[in-house]
């Protein structure tokens, strides 16, 4: 887990101070001694064109929180600001002739030509996809490059582009989805809110041409881990490596603190589900789609999150059904109360457990895996509705089946993040902390 600030990274030249301001991972410098993060920017044609970016490699305040411009010469603008990844959304007014410069699209115009590069290649699919129906059968010998979606959710189409030579994952949320993007992007660029357990935001913008918003993010290559568990079975290593990065990142998510007296506040996912959770080449969860979460903003551990009386965007059930703890299905949870979206998250955080671990192979030798399936959906089949649930969770207090053979540890995990009494439910970190004291597989 990196500590402390992390900044977009770009250098033309391996510029030796700039290299000793922090470790480098790919476009993010991981800040060594300072919490600000900066950009350098050469003005070209009356566009700024990054020359720099990383740690601020000099010693100096940075009070704000976006990166404002201010001019250094007549060709060159400057920024430092204080929140993770800041200094990738400059602020930039062309119009602007004062030395403080504001609202630069610089970054939005990026993301723009991104999403105008994958505007062209949607063209070229709909011209293949016409030419496929022209010349049936003569597509499959032209291997036409053609744009990915590599999801779709209520949302938005999330697909697959390319920023800063890098391939990512490019999120559209359509105009009318504007409330969504707002809160996704908000919970993106929370301070700190960097973590391998959490997909790597690459910045935000909106398109100038048709309103829509996107959100740029890494790429995870084997997509949602419902549709990874779909495919694959795992052995006990591969499934405990996507388990504990699953709470991880849940853990890290409700965790609040203040590191270089910049507050990280708790977040409640709201939405959890194997929809959206991805994983990555290297067997690792991510957690994403924040549209329907709440930032406990003014909170500093469970006993303020009990008394949260903040301002919860959208006080209303939220999440996927079959997803949704008890006291949510059946609406006697105050909204208003931070904790108990978080242990909603914990409940939640059960069911994904036990998705994967369903899907283990070393849990079930000399018999055949199962395939994959969502929580209940063997006893109320694919989409339950509310009414079903409710009495099935809620008044029966019936949960997923867990084969008797597991290992005792193993089976507690889960009835202790699913408890009915949500008081009595792990946190994340606990629920982490029981994974890696697991017996080793043989004995499971
Ligand atoms: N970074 C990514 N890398 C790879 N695939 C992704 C990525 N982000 C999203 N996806 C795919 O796109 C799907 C939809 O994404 P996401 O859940 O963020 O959209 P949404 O519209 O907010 O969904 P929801 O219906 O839950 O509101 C995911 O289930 C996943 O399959």
């Amino acid at each position: 887990v990196e500590q402390g600030r992390s900044c977009v990274f770009l250098t033309s030249t391996r510029n030796s101070k700039q290299m000793e301001a922090g470790r480098v991972n790919g476009t993010i410098q991981y800040c060594a001694h300072t919490n600000c993060c900066a950009g350098f920017f050469k003005l070209i044609r009356g566009q700024p064109v990054a020359e720099l970016q990383g740690c601020n490699p000099v010693v100096g305040d940075c009070p704000d929180n976006a990166c404002f411009t201010s001019t250094t010469n007549y060709n060159y603008i400057t920024c430092v600001c204080n929140s993770n990844l800041c200094n990738g959304n400059i602020t930039w007014n062309p119009e602007e002739k004062q030395p403080q410069l504001k609202h630069s699209s610089y970054f939005v115009d990026m993301v723009s030509a991104t999403v105008v590069v994958i505007g062209m290649l949607l063209c070229t699919l709909v011209v293949a996809v016409k030419c496929r129906h022209r010349f049936r059968g003569y597509e499959e010998k032209q291997h036409l490059s053609l744009p990915e979606i590599v999801g779709r959710g209520h949302s938005a189409s999330v697909w697959q582009g390319s920023y800063q030579g890098n391939t990512v994952a490019v999120k559209v949320f359509p105009s009318w989805c504007r409330r969504e993007f707002t809160a996704e992007r908000e919970v993106y660029g929370l301070p700190h809110l960097v973590n391998s357990g959490i997909a790597h935001f690459l910045g935000a913008g909106r398109k100038s041409d048709s309103g829509e918003c996107v959100v740029v993010l890494e790429l995870a290559s084997c997509g949602s881990l419902s549709s990874f568990l779909s495919r694959n079975t795992s052995d006990w290593t591969t499934t405990l490596n996507l388990a504990l990065s699953l709470s991880e990142g849940l853990a890290y998510l409700h965790s609040d603190f203040y590191r270089h007296g910049v507050h990280k506040p708790a977040v409640a996912h709201r939405d959890l589900s194997s929809n959206n959770v991805l994983v990555r080449e290297d067997g690792t969860c991510a957690l994403c789609d924040f549209g329907c979460s709440t930032i406990l903003r003014s909170c500093s551990g469970p006993q303020s999150w009990q008394r949260y009386m903040g301002n919860i965007q959208g006080r209303v059930q939220v999440g996927t059904l079959c997803y949704m703890a008890p006291e949510l299905l059946d609406g006697c949870v105050n909204l208003t109360s931070g904790w108990c979206l978080i242990q909603g998250d914990v409940y939640a955080l059960g069911m994904l457990l036990w998705e994967m671990l369903m899907r283990c192979s070393d849990l079930f030798t000399g018999c055949l895996v199962s395939d994959h399936r969502l929580p209940y959906e063997e006893e109320l089949g694919a989409s339950p509705s509310l009414e079903q649930l409710i009495i099935h969770v809620s008044e029966r207090r019936e949960r997923p089946s867990v084969p008797k053979h597991w290992e005792k540890g193993l089976h507690d995990v889960l009835l202790d993040c699913w408890d009915h009494d949500s008081d009595a439910r792990l946190t994340a970190q606990c629920a982490r902390d029981r994974l890696v004291s697991l017996p080793p597989c043989c004995s499971i």
